[in-house]
């Protein structure tokens, strides 16, 4: 698995040799586990390719990277940069965000996406990448914090990896997500309109709790906030195992976490990540804005794919599908 990855680098490396203007990429690792900074990449369409291979090189290998000073960018442009990340989805399959690809997530008292989730599993094409711009910074508080799910899988002991590499969960946007969160105590009505519109249509799919990722070969939990039962389990036995897994994932050894300025960049691998806002800000505003890339179909340890339960999401993975 590590060997594709080396190969992947050492195309990478031949590919920056020959490309002058591509010298001044730094990666900057900023932990042990998880996250990297990059200095030295002006985000744009007009990139060329041996940067956004490093780029992409590096997000494989740090699982997230961030980038400060992306002053420039607009909505415009920073579809223009994710879009050579691959194909993109539409902004989100139930929300309407007001545009198409562009999922905008602007706080409404504080609150933030303040539970631990990889985005949108509850279809069966998990986006591959996120591309998140910090456009609004509260003065204090809001940051976000993302978990290496690969990791957590190789560290599991033996006998649970065996466990894990054969189990499945079923996904959902319908579950009641304010059970498991003690501070959402201030339903008001738009929060309460926006959970409706967000389980507007439902969506459930079985998912191997163990994915094999498509780019890297790397074994990944795959859990988070949409999981709504481990297949095989009564409901107290799935919550006691997944919180044992979560916990595992969301150690603070395993996390990494990103103090926002205006005109930040995170990019992550969300077929290898959890992510957290913390929702710690008071009622300043906070904006922050997400471009989701397309990815594939989950395949488990043994080869099986994920399977839909509920729900067709197939103008969600695939934004051409929509305006073509
Ligand atoms: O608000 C944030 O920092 C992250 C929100 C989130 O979960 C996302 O963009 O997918
Ligand atoms: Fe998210």
């Amino acid at each position: 698995m590590t060997l594709h990855l080396d190969q992947h680098a050492a195309a990478v490396d031949t590919a920056a040799d020959t490309a002058a203007d591509t010298a001044a990429v730094r990666v900057h690792r900023l932990g042990g586990r998880i996250g990297a900074r990059i200095e030295g990449v002006v985000l744009s369409g007009d990139l060329d390719e041996s940067t956004v291979q490093q780029v992409r090189q590096a997000i494989l290998r740090h699982k997230v990277v961030f980038l400060r000073g992306q002053h420039h960018l607009d909505d415009d442009t920073h579809l223009a940069f994710a879009e050579r990340l691959g194909t993109l989805t539409t902004a989100h399959p139930t929300v309407n965000t007001g545009s198409e690809r562009i999922y905008t997530l602007t706080a409404n008292k504080g609150m933030a996406a303040n539970s631990w989730h990889t985005d949108v599993t509850f279809v069966d094409r998990i986006p591959a990448f996120s591309v998140l711009r910090g456009v609004t910074i509260p003065p204090y508080g809001g940051n976000t914090v993302w978990a290496n799910t690969v990791d957590a899988y190789e560290r599991l002991p033996r006998s649970l990896r065996a466990l894990v590499d054969d189990l499945w969960a079923v996904h959902t946007n319908a579950y009641d997500y304010a059970d498991r969160d003690e501070t959402e105590d201030h339903d008001d009505a738009v929060a309460v309109q926006r959970r409706e519109e967000f389980r507007r249509e439902t969506y459930e799919t079985a998912h191997p709790v163990v994915r094999v990722h498509p780019e890297t070969g790397e074994r990944a939990l795959l859990l988070g906030h949409f999981v709504k039962q481990l297949v095989g389990y009564n409901q107290l036995e799935s919550s006691t195992l997944f919180n044992l897994l979560q916990n595992r994932i969301t150690r603070l050894e395993n996390t990494v976490r990103w103090t926002w300025a205006e005109g930040d960049v995170a990019i992550w691998d969300n077929r290898a990540t959890q992510h957290y806002a913390v929702a710690d800000f008071g009622e300043e505003p906070r904006e922050v804005r997400r471009i989701t890339v397309a990815g594939d179909v989950p395949v488990s340890v043994d080869g099986r794919r994920s399977e839909v339960l509920v729900g067709d999401a197939s103008g969600f993975a695939d934004i051409d599908a929509l305006i073509s």
